[in-house]
């Protein structure tokens, strides 16, 4: 069966606890249902609704359940004209690698570094 179509525009204003869309690559999911269900919360939802959540949906790295679990609330998808590149599920993963900088690094490990070399200079210096 062919699925509905939606244009963009007239999903806009279906972001309520009455009525909350969202489209995540091209389709379009009704999540009234699941607002209060969603491990992640009802407010992330609703901050995305009417609107592509497509970016959010993947950042967070859902995982496969996660997947299944949006088909149950499948409605639609967006009107050709409307459509946006869709990129596969790895290349989101594939960035937060790239994301692992020197400064990421730095960050998490120069604190206790800086700790430990002030604790060996004072060691040295109070007992040698
Ligand atoms: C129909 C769409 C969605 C479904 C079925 C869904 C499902 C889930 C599930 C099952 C989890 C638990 C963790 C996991 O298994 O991945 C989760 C967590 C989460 N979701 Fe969603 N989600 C949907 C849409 C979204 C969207 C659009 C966003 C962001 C705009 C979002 C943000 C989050 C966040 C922030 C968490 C918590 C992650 C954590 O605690 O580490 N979700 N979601």
């Amino acid at each position: 069966m062919a699925l509905t179509k939606f244009t963009r525009s007239s999903l806009e204003s279906r972001n309520t606890l009455r009525d909350a869309v969202i489209i995540i690559d091209n389709i379009v999911y009704d999540v009234t249902e699941f607002l209060e269900e969603h491990p992640g919360g009802a407010e992330i939802l609703l901050d995305n609704a009417g609107k592509d959540a497509s970016q959010c949906f993947h950042d967070v790295g859902h995982s496969d359940t996660a997947f299944e679990w949006r088909e149950k609330f499948k409605i639609g998808e967006v009107v050709d004209e409307d459509k946006w590149e869709v990129k596969p599920r790895e290349a989101y993963a594939v960035q937060e690698h790239d994301e692992l900088t020197l400064a990421s690094l730095l960050s998490v490990w120069g604190p206790p570094l800086v700790m430990a070399g002030i604790s060996a200079l004072l060691y040295m210096y109070l007992f040698q």
